[in-house]
């Protein structure tokens, strides 16, 4: 079994790579930084340090890697053959490797007949729905018609902390020792692929949301907050009970929704907050705030997590989730000069206000109960920090 995977960075590492090439597949990591690429070639293997309260070593073998910008005909080939494509690039790239799927599609379509199975594994809802679509934008009707005989496009929701590294070894990737791998079964063709590790579910929706409510929701709280009051790390931030109760208090409001929408037992989203906290406390690890409240307008989206449960809040309970509010008002003080679209948020707030931003990226109307909320908090924030 072959698998082609798009970003040989922290998650492609440190958790899809791994996994695959444990479930028996020849993993192909398709990237742009050539040093990782060059040394993945040159070892064919990597060590993942699992770091709990035991520190772990694992080697994943059997792999290899292409550049996706200097040996374009090789990846075409690499997914003409694969069983498998799988991508954790972050969302805005999927665009940009669509083509590439798309030419190593249409190699396939014309000398083979096997299935193929996508699964874009990034922090969004639909992800693989959203590569599907700009890979047909670039298929004729009846290459398009063939995609759907022969191409099964899986969404999922993957779930692993994996900071950005600092090891010495470049390849060497250091990872949380919880993993979930979510994949919905609806879209395969023929069986499910083989993936240890990884469990196939008819319906993805409760999974995405709990896992982009809670864990995303909670993360972004604790980075946002723990921003304003000059934390560099995730676990510096958790350690502020300031901060831990509001991180707490948010997930209660997004779990709220939860429970209500999916009818769940309280007791067991419960759990799966108080499991949550403990991951972003995880003394062994070292996660830093700016890689977590990297990207500010995405995370400011009306489906992302933030927005997505504060609005759903208001609808369910008719009333202002306070602490999801404070989320966004600390979230919309992110001005890391390092991060483009932080300082596009910031351009954007010094222009048309935060009004005018929660309605550009957020899609809510200035009436909209949320945003006087967002502004009271916002507004004491700016006063103290
Ligand atoms: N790190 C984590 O804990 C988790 C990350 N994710 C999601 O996984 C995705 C990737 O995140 P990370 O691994 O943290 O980021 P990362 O930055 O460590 O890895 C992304 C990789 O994609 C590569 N890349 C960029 N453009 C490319 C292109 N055109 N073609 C091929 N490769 C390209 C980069 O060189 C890099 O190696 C994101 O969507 C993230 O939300 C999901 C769950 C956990
Ligand atoms: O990868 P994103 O969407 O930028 O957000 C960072 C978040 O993703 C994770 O890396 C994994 O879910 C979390 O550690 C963090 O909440």
């Amino acid at each position: 079994m072959r698998a082609v995977h798009f970003g040989a960075g922290n998650i492609g590492r440190g958790f899809i790579g791994s996994l695959l090439a444990a479930s028996g597949y020849d993993v192909v990591f398709v990237d742009v930084n050539e040093q990782i690429v060059r040394l993945l070639k040159e070892r064919g293997e990597y060590r993942v340090i699992v770091a709990g309260e035991r520190r772990e070593e694992q080697w994943v073998r059997g792999v290899s890697a292409l550049n996706s910008q200097t040996e374009r005909e090789k990846v075409i080939e690499a997914i003409a053959d694969a069983d498998l494509v799988t991508t954790a690039v972050g969302p805005p790239i999927l665009p940009a490797i669509a083509p590439l799927v798309v030419d190593g599609l249409k190699q396939r379509f014309a000398t083979r007949q096997k299935p193929l199975h996508v699964i874009a594994c990034e922090n969004m809802i639909a992800g693989t729905e959203a590569l599907k679509q700009h890979i047909l934008a670039h298929l004729s009707e009846a290459e398009q018609q063939l995609a759907s005989k022969h191409v099964g496009f899986l969404n999922c929701a993957v779930d692993r902390i994996v900071p950005n590294q600092t090891n010495d070894d470049p390849l060497a990737v250091t990872v949380e020792p919880f993993f979930e791998w979510a994949i919905e079964a609806r879209n395969v063709i023929g069986t499910v692929p083989p993936i240890q590790g990884a469990h196939f579910v008819a319906d993805l929706g409760p999974y995405i949301e709990r896992k982009l409510f809670t864990v995303n929701t909670g993360h972004a709280l604790a980075a946002y907050l723990g921003y304003l009051r000059n934390y560099k790390t995730v676990q510096e931030a958790m350690n502020d009970e300031g901060i831990r109760l509001n991180v707490e208090q948010a997930l209660s409001e997004s779990g709220a929704v939860l429970v209500k929408k999916h009818g769940w037992d309280a007791n067991e989203h419960r759990a799966y907050i108080d499991t949550t906290i403990g991951r972003f406390m995880n003394p062994s690890l070292s996660d830093d705030i700016l890689r977590v409240a990297r990207s500010p307008i995405r995370k400011l989206g009306p489906n992302d997590r933030l927005v997505a449960p504060a609005t759903q809040y208001c609808t369910l309970f008719g009333s202002v989730p306070a602490g999801l509010a404070k989320g966004i008002a600390a979230l919309l003080r992110f001005d890391d000069a390092s991060d483009a679209e932080a300082a596009a948020l910031q351009q954007t707030i010094a222009h048309h206000g935060i009004e005018g931003a929660l309605r550009q990226y957020a899609g809510l109307e200035s009436a909209h109960p949320l945003v006087a909320a967002v502004r009271e908090e916002y507004d004491k924030m700016r006063k103290s920090h």
